[in-house]
């Protein structure tokens, strides 16, 4: 297929998903098996121009004036895709499956609308409801972090420190342009790419099969880095759904101690079975009934809640939750997370640690949250976390936001990663 077909495919999926309000994934995979011609590098650009639409889906419309899939197709070509006007007409010249030419109105309205005079959320691509968190989370400097969660995200991962070191997975995955993180001290990471660019499959990589490395976000990697299990402690991971950071701490204690995983919903613990069979990982407890966890009241050295949210700062790799957030799903997730911490804070034992962990970016979620949780809990206490970021990535490496010097806000526009909120809770000895 020629850039005209798959324009002509992004729209259509991009229809689909307004029309029918379903999730992009679902969308682009109905539309390779309706069309079974488009080859996969067909299938991975029509993919890269709807998730690059819906990231800066309102900027997108302001600007051609018109927020119709076929508009926003277009202002991904010429937008992120740096193609001109004229080069466009070019390329679909004779092409009889690409969409109609742009309006003369479309054109004139994307040469005559300046984005500073659109409102603010649309400058900086979110639902307007939202603003006002943002500004309290950021301040002036709240577009900013805004625009940064629009930018395409970056394949990570994660070496298992069980199994490989870092340059040996680096040989292996070298053609895919894999580098070492700059902070992540186990971190890989393959660059998004450019216009109908593909991001490599590394789990069907050997490397991958032999347990060599996860596919793991930097920032996650980070916060469970932070969380500093040690070798012979017993940690519970109270949230640990598929296990993306019972995998790292298991790995940081080297297979020694113990990390109890626990789920509310077993149904997303599951595939943590598989994962730790390829990771080698042989000190942790899967436990999928609360009943199994009475006996670990109090006990626990360290307690990670890695709680539901509304997942703000994963709007880069999930664009269409941007726009189907509601005020009360946020609601939603807020009381969740006073039900996780207060279950959760009961197995610290007596001078254990609480880690508190979203990857929102919003007040509600993260510091209103540990301000309600000490105020109802004076036995724990919210110490800084900045000493262990600077002992594990040393005082060269960049620094997350941190609004009261001790939690610690990680963002795409400061740490180079999606968005997490850490929380270090001490509860008295
Ligand atoms: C952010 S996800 C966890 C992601 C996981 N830790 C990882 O690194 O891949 C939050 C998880 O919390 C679980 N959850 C929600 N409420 C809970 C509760 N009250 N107790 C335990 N788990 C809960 C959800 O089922 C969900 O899997």
């Amino acid at each position: 297929m020629r850039l005209g077909g798959r324009l002509s495919g992004a729209i259509e999926v991009l229809n689909d998903i307004e029309t029918r309000k379903r999730p992009v994934a679902d969308a682009l995979k109905d539309w390779g098996l309706a069309h079974r011609f488009a080859g996969s590098g067909d299938r991975a650009a029509i993919g890269n121009i709807v998730y690059d639409a819906l990231r800066k889906r309102l900027s997108h419309a302001w600007l051609m004036d018109d927020d119709s899939p076929f508009a926003l197709g277009y202002a991904v070509l010429l937008r992120q895709w740096g193609l001109s006007p004229e080069a466009l007409g070019a390329e679909f010249e004779g092409d009889r499956f690409a969409p109609a030419p742009l309006s003369a109105e479309h054109l004139a309205a994307f040469s005559r609308r300046p984005l500073s005079d659109a409102p603010l959320h649309v400058q900086g691509d979110i639902p307007e409801w939202v603003e006002p968190s943002l500004v309290s989370a950021f301040g002036d400097r709240w577009i900013a972090e805004a625009e940064a969660l629009t930018e395409r995200p970056t394949l990570d991962l994660r070496v298992n420190t069980l199994k490989a070191e870092r340059p040996k997975v680096l040989r292996a995955l070298e053609r895919s342009g894999a580098a070492a993180c700059k902070t992540a001290r186990f971190g890989i990471r393959i660059p998004a790419g450019e216009q109908s660019a593909r991001l490599p499959n590394v789990t069907a990589e050997i490397s991958f099969q032999k347990g060599w490395f996860e596919v793991q976000d930097e920032g996650s990697q980070i916060v469970a880095d932070l969380v500093t299990p040690q070798e012979g402690e017993q940690v519970l991971d109270y949230c640990a759904g598929g296990g993306g950071k019972t995998l790292a701490m298991a790995a940081a204690m080297n297979n020694k101690g113990q990390v109890h995983a626990y789920d509310a919903d077993s149904r997303r613990l599951a595939p943590i079975i598989e994962r730790l069979k390829r990771a080698g990982t042989r000190n942790v407890q899967v436990h999928d009934r609360d009943a199994e966890l009475e006996k670990l009241h109090g006990r626990m050295d360290r307690v990670l809640v890695d709680a539901p949210c509304t997942g703000t700062g994963t709007w880069r790799r999930r664009p269409d939750t941007k726009w189907r957030l509601t005020p009360r799903n946020l609601e939603e997730r807020i009381i969740q997370q006073q039900d996780a911490l207060a279950q959760a804070s009961r197995f610290v034992r007596d001078g254990g640690s609480l880690y508190y962990v979203t990857c929102s970016v919003l007040p509600e979620e993260n510091d209103r949250q540990m301000e309600a949780f000490t105020a109802a809990n004076p036995a724990f206490e919210v110490v800084s976390a900045l000493p262990a970021w600077d002992h594990l990535y040393g005082a060269d490496a960049v620094r997350p936001i941190s609004r009261d010097g001790k939690t610690l806000t990680l963002t795409p526009a400061t740490t180079d990663t999606d968005g997490f909120f850490f929380c270090h809770l001490k509860r008295r000895g």
